[in-house]
């Protein structure tokens, strides 16, 4: 299964890139990471949030593999435990189909990226920076793999 997370913003924070890279690193072969950033949409003073939020979604879309299944990261989602995170990705792995993860930017996803998901997946209750999400999502597909494998990372 190919994973493709596609996420706003562009050159991340040393902080970021080291986390995100100590768990995707942690990743076997079968099961690597392709990330995918979408340029921030330019803040000006007249700009709108429904209208950067619009031409960030096109972006996200286009980035999108052809064919990927799409789960959008969506504060307002459905949550998992991470045991059902580990269900859920080994359905994924056993679909044969490839995924693609979306995480939106400062003002969140469009209507259209949303309605492109077949799920929406919230991490938690809080709303969270888009740089940490991507941090938080790697550590926690890492997570999930292990107890897909029987490996003791994760304690109940
Ligand atoms: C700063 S948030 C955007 C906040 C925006 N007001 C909204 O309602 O979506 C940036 C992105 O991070 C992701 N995100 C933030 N918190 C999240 C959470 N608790 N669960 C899942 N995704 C989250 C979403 O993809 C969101 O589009």
């Amino acid at each position: 299964m190919r994973l493709t997370i596609v996420a706003v913003g562009g050159r991340m924070p040393a902080w970021v890139e080291e986390g995100v890279s100590e768990y995707s690193k942690r990743l076997p072969r079968e099961l690597r990471l392709q990330w995918r950033e979408v340029p921030l949409a330019r803040r000006g003073k007249d700009a709108k949030a429904e209208q950067l939020c619009q031409a960030e979604g096109e972006q996200i879309l286009k980035a999108v593999p052809q064919g990927d299944r799409v789960i959008a990261l969506d504060v307002k989602g459905r949550s998992w435990t991470t045991p059902e995170l580990a269900q859920q990705l080994s359905s994924w792995q056993m679909s044969g189909d490839n995924y693609s993860l979306l995480i939106g930017g400062p003002d969140g996803l469009s209507a259209e990226c949303l309605a492109r998901a077949e799920r929406r997946w919230s991490l938690s209750a809080l709303t969270l920076p888009h740089p940490l999400v991507r941090i938080v999502l790697a550590e926690q597909l890492y997570r999930a793999w292990t107890i897909t494998v029987n490996h003791p990372y994760h304690r109940e």
